[in-house]
């Protein structure tokens, strides 16, 4: 077996193993301990949340008197402490129906991607116009010095998405985690302490 192929039945495996909905779910846990993004008694945002192993960490993450709200074309299923709706990032609407569910949001994660088609320029260009609908319901729901993820298909846009979000948080960092499969041109940008 080549290692490539090793990492990712470890992961696959450990998600079954360990109840995960999929082996994303290691993405977040690696870069929650790095970057704590999600605390004890959090509301937390999780937009492209299905099929919901980013759910399940946040709602560990956060705790009893933490709440998740996950949001996806696509059914994800609830779990304690966190709920889910079917919703498009690109609906301007969306932002205000989030708000009156969730009030304001600790912390905004994002793990959108497009159906891919496998033309890379496309995917790219299509994901980071995803992640930039998905910053503007951010901007309506994060409180102030809140918490940010974001995936990101690294291209020629991911630059200045990152900008953009600089702008916006005291810190932002880009890291690839152990998880993400290293022939992935995934990174994700991780934003701390909201300007508001
Ligand atoms: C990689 S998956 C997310 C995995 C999730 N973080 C987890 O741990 O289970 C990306 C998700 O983005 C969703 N998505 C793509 N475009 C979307 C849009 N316009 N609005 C909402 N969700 C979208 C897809 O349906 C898909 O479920």
């Amino acid at each position: 077996m080549r290692p490539l192929d090793a990492k990712k039945d470890h992961y696959r495996k450990m998600a079954r193993e360990q109840g995960y909905r999929s082996r994303a779910a290691y993405k977040l846990k690696e870069l929650n301990k790095a970057y704590r993004i999600i605390g004890a008694g959090f509301t937390v945002l999780d937009l492209g949340c299905a099929p919901g192993s980013w759910m399940q960490v946040a709602a560990s993450a956060a705790g009893n008197r933490g709440t998740v709200l996950g949001v996806d074309l696509e059914y994800a299923e609830e779990l304690n402490h966190a709920e889910s709706m079917r919703g498009d990032v690109e609906d301007e609407s969306l932002a205000e129906t989030v708000a009156e569910r969730l009030g304001r949001a600790d912390a905004v994660i994002c793990d959108l991607s497009p159906q891919v088609s496998g033309n890379w320029s496309v995917d790219h260009a299509r994901q980071i116009s995803l992640n930039y609908a998905a910053a503007r319901i951010m901007g309506r729901v994060l409180a102030p010095k809140g918490n940010a993820v974001f995936k990101v298909f690294d291209g020629e846009y991911a630059a200045e998405f990152r900008e953009h979000m600089g702008h916006m948080f005291s810190k932002t960092k880009s890291t690839k985690p152990q998880a993400s499969r290293k022939q992935s041109s995934e990174l994700y940008l991780v934003c701390l302490g909201f300007r508001g």
